[in-house]
């Protein structure tokens, strides 16, 4: 695990984003095409402004979320349309999107044939996942409701996700999966989060820390 701290948050997204670009083009370089896995939630945004613009092989990435609550891409709350909004454009426009979300009640009920196009696509070229203050990762978060089978060696590559935290279901890699990922980057920022990651390092335990799960050859990004 290695810890790199940055300056300020603006320096800290466009490092991270040029890392990404590197590994991406490295990858395709390789193998002639490349998986990306990113976060949703509040703070990557930047990282896909950026990303967006680097003149890259994109129509050789396929691109994907880490996590999606179970909502409609008209939701506020839709991770999906965060990536069409602000990774999916300019010169990444040419990328492969594998959605997390399909029409439907319930996770479950679409759960295979998501999982099915990203089987396709594993292990994954570049992984970026994000962190909460109560150490959950992607959507595995403590107390979940099938917390133990998101870090099972023979965990489906998909799972469906509820819990306490979480306003809504949701749908989730799993920590295989995750960590099978070539490059792992932990993206967090500001002192409750560096707190919590030093929580999580002294628990050493997935169950009650899920981020503990993808700790082990991640590169932690983190600005104040
Ligand atoms: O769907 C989500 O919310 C994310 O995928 C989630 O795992 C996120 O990465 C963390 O909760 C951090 O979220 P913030 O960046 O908003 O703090």
């Amino acid at each position: 695990m290695k810890f790199v701290e940055y300056s300020s948050r603006e320096a800290l997204m466009t490092g991270l984003a040029s890392h990404i670009a590197q590994e991406l083009t490295a990858e395709i370089a390789e193998t002639g095409s490349a998986a990306l896995a990113v976060p949703g939630g509040s703070t990557p945004g930047p990282i896909f402004d950026a990303l967006s613009q680097v003149d890259l092989p994109w129509e050789k990435v396929s691109v994907l979320l880490g996590d999606e609550r179970w909502v409609p891409e008209t939701s506020e709350r839709s991770n999906t349309a965060l990536l069409r909004r602000r990774l999916l454009q300019n010169k990444a426009a040419r990328a492969t999107l594998l959605p997390l979300y399909a029409p439907a009640d319930r996770p479950e009920d679409r759960l295979n044939e998501l999982s099915q196009a990203i089987e396709n696509v594993l292990p994954l070229s570049v992984c970026v996942m994000g962190m909460g203050a109560d150490m959950h990762t992607v959507s595995i978060f403590p107390e979940a409701d099938l917390l133990a089978e998101a870090f099972a060696a023979d965990a489906p590559v998909l799972l469906p996700m509820r819990a306490p935290g979480a306003p809504e279901p949701r749908i989730t890699l799993t920590a295989r999966v995750l960590a099978g990922s070539k490059h792992r980057h932990i993206l967090i920022t500001g002192a409750e989060k560096r707190a919590a990651l030093e929580r999580a390092i002294l628990i050493n335990d997935p169950m009650k820390a899920p981020i503990c799960a993808v700790l082990s050859g991640a590169t932690i990004h983190w600005a104040d």
